[in-house]
């Protein structure tokens, strides 16, 4: 488990700090599996999960679902036969938080489980 996914969530307030490109790239170091994209100006972390078939896959959004709303900050998850694809990133601030990297490494955490 990386150092990142020890963190904990703080709630995503309007006006909290993005995280900058540099700061970015050194947080991307720890989660590795993870792209980072843009979506209408939006930057996000991005990461696909395989999995033997559709119910795994439902099985582990699911799972995710309930991380979130334990730290009260929500991912884009589509699932299809065989992988779930994560996004991340924060509404409020229409960016990335330190938080989202934290909630990437949550995600990796659960699914080395
Ligand atoms: C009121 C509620 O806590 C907020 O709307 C939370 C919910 N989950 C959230 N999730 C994400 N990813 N970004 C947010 O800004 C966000 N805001």
């Amino acid at each position: 488990m990386t150092e990142l996914s020890q963190g904990s969530c703080e709630a995503c307030r309007i006006g909290a700090p993005t995280v900058d490109e540099t700061e970015a790239r050194v947080l991307l170091q720890q989660i590795p599996d993870w792209s980072l994209i843009e979506v209408d100006g939006i930057k996000q972390l991005q990461r696909q999960y395989k999995f033997k078939n559709f119910v795994k896959a439902m099985a582990f959004a699911n799972q995710l679902a309930e991380i979130a709303e334990a730290e009260g900050h929500h991912p884009g998850i589509l699932v299809e036969w065989g992988k779930a694809t994560v996004t991340w990133w924060s509404h409020s601030i229409k960016g990335l938080h330190r938080n989202d990297f934290v909630m990437a490494a949550k995600t990796d955490g659960l699914f080395d489980q």
